[in-house]
Parts: structure tokens; sequence; C-alpha cells
């Protein structure tokens, strides 16, 4: 089956947070988007949506002819789907309602229509089970605001052909985004796990009377924030190691890693995980010195908080608000 990767019409299911976040920048790239979504009032929360999106999306620069004219809003998910090369399904976290919309639309769509959905966390063999050609069924999860944000997760199920999620990835891509491709298909997939990892223990500090939730939002976004737009986490410790890079890190860190400060169970430091550690951050950091690593971090991080304090002047924040 040979799936369709050059796009016309996007075809959206929901048009909540993450629905019209998906309509807009569909439109940004000058596609035509058919939404549909079954809250009485829908379209016109969902133009105000697009509205208030749009001058960024200028800002950031439209594609030929894209217009918010071209979104048609229809009564069912049927006429919704019906000539999409595309379709996204953003419909509330639950299971036995993706279950039937999923029915619904892989029985209306073009069988060599990829469906993506936006679930942050279920598992696509699960909802896409009594889909009409699974093989083209995927998870696309996005991140909030969905026309700005590039990272797109995509989750294959039992189903899913190796082919699909190639072609999804090629339209995503097309969109503007940078697609993840998490190649098992775990609860939460990859960043959702990472960033529930943080809730978990922001709320526990805040439950326990440690730090406000501001407090808590400080030290995120005057600290490891900055330094997350550029770099994650691995490179970023295995800068935080010296010369000796992440080995050293983790011989003088690892052990914090069993200290009872967190709420969640460590993983036994093996050395089969130390040497994958070690292994993949010598990857990441590819031929470059830490000292050249350390100037790329730095200069980022300026360019960031120049970035970042010319915004907040703009839009009447002190750098320190
Ligand atoms: N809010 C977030 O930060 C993110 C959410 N997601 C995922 O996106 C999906 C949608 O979440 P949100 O947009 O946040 O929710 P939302 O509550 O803002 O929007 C859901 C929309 O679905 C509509 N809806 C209700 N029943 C429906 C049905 N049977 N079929 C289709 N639409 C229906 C509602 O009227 C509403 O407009 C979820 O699967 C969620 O896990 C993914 C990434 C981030
Ligand atoms: C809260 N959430 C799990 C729905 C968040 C996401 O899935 C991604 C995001 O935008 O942070």
């Amino acid at each position: 089956m040979a799936f369709i990767t050059h796009i016309r019409t996007f075809a959206a299911l929901g048009s909540g947070v993450i629905g019209s976040g998906w309509v807009a920048r569909a439109l940004a790239h000058g596609l035509d988007v058919v939404a549909w979504d079954p809250a009485p009032g829908a379209e016109a929360a969902l133009r105000a949506r697009i509205a208030n999106a749009w001058p960024a999306l200028q800002k950031q620069g439209l594609a030929p002819g894209a217009s918010p004219e071209r979104l048609r809003f229809v009564e069912t998910v049927e006429e919704c789907v019906r000539d999409a090369d595309f379709i996204q399904e953003s419909a509330p976290e639950r299971l036995d309602l993706k279950l039937d919309l999923h029915a619904r639309i892989s029985a209306a769509a073009r069988p060599e229509a990829i469906i993506g959905s936006s679930t942050s966390g279920l598992l696509p063999s699960d909802f896409y089970a009594d889909a009409v050609h699974p093989e083209r069924c995927v998870v696309g999860h996005p991140f909030n605001p969905v026309y700005l944000l590039p990272l797109v997760e995509v989750v294959g199920g039992e189903k899913t052909a190796p082919e699909a999620v190639q072609a999804a990835i090629e339209v995503y891509t097309a969109l503007g985004m940078r697609p993840l491709h998490v190649r098992k298909e775990v609860p939460g997939f990859i960043a959702d796990r990472l960033l529930e990892a943080l809730w978990r223990e922001a709320l526990h500090l805040v439950n326990d009377g440690v730090a406000s939730t501001g407090e808590i939002d400080d030290a995120i976004r005057f600290g490891a924030g900055l330094r997350w737009s550029f770099m994650g986490t691995f490179l970023t410790y295995t800068l935080a190691g010296g010369n000796a890079g992440m080995r050293h890190f983790m011989a003088q860190f690892g052990p914090a890693l069993q200290l009872p400060w967190t709420y969640l169970p460590a993983p036994e430091l093996t050395e089969a995980l130390i040497d994958s550690v070690v292994e993949g951050t010598r990857e990441q950091q590819g031929s470059r010195s830490i000292a050249e690593l350390e100037r790329y971090r730095d200069d980022c991080l300026l360019a960031v908080l120049d970035a970042v304090k010319a915004t907040k002047e703009k839009h009447g924040f002190a750098f320190a608000d």
C-alpha cells in the first residue's frame, strides 16, 4: 500500500486546545483544512483560536496561499475525513471514546490516508483495535502550542506498517515539525515519561510545603529550562563531568540517585546501564571537545537570554518577572 505523503487536505477531529493547534499549523502551511467537533459552539471557538494564533504564524512566515479562510467546519465525522489526504484526531483522552471514533474515522477515510492520533499516552494497539486498515494508523503526539513547537512523537501499534510510520514522518516534516520515532509502544512515550516524572516531583514538593508553585517554576525557568531549549539532559551532564565527561559524572553523581530525594524508584545503576549512557553521550558529543561544547552551550545560553529579555521588555515585563 502506498500511503499519501503529498497532502493538500488536512482533516482535524476534535478542535480543542490541541486540535485547533493542528488546524492553525496546517492552515499556515497553505493546506485546506476540514474540521469536526461535536461540542456546541465549537466552530466559533476554533475560529477564535485560529485568529489568536495567526499573528505569531505570520511572524514565523506563511506558505503561499495560506489563509484561515481555507478552513471548512463540517457536521459529521464521515464528511470530515472522506476526501482528506491526512487525518489527525485530537479528541478527549478516553480509550472508549477513541476506540469508537477511530472505528468510524477509518471506515470512512480513504485507505491510503494516514490517520494520526494526538493522544499523549494511550497505546495505539489499544485504541486502533477496531480500525479498518489499521496498517495506516499511528500516534502523532504533539506539544502545546502545536502551531509553534516542532516536536511530534510518532508511534506505531502492533498492526501499523513501517511504511505508514515513514509516511507520517514525511507529512509531519512537511508541516515544519521535528518528528521523533518512538520505536517501542510504551505508555507516555518518551517526552511525557520525562515531563510526568518532573510533574510528580513538583506536586510532592508543593504537597510537602517545600516550595510554592511559583518557586518551583522559577527553579526551572532560571536554570535547566534555559539550557533545555538547545541541549538535553545527557549532553548537559556530559559537560558537567568536565574533561572526563560522562563516566566521571556518573561516578560522582550517580550514587545520589540512591538517596531518598525522589518519590520515584531509581533504576539500579548496573555497569550495562552506565556503559549505555556513556556510549550514547559519546555519540552525541561527536568529534567536539568538552571546551568546544562549552562554548557552544554558552553562546546558546546568551542568545536565549537575550531573546527572552528583549521579548519580556516588549511585553512590559522585567527580566526577573
Ligand atoms: N492539552 C495538552 O497539553 C495536550 C493534549 N494532547 C492530547 O490531545 C488530545 C486532545 O486534548 P486537548 O485538545 O487538550 O483536549 P480539549 O478538551 O481541549 O479538546 C478536546 C475536544 O474534543 C472534542 N470532543 C468531545 N467529544 C469528542 C468526540 N467524540 N470526538 C471528537 N471530538 C470530541 C471536545 O468538544 C473538545 O473540543 C488528547 O488525546 C490529549 O491527550 C496531546 C498533547 C498535549
Ligand atoms: C499534559 N500532557 C500530558 C497532555 C502534556 C503533553 O502531552 C505534551 C505537552 O504539550 O506538554
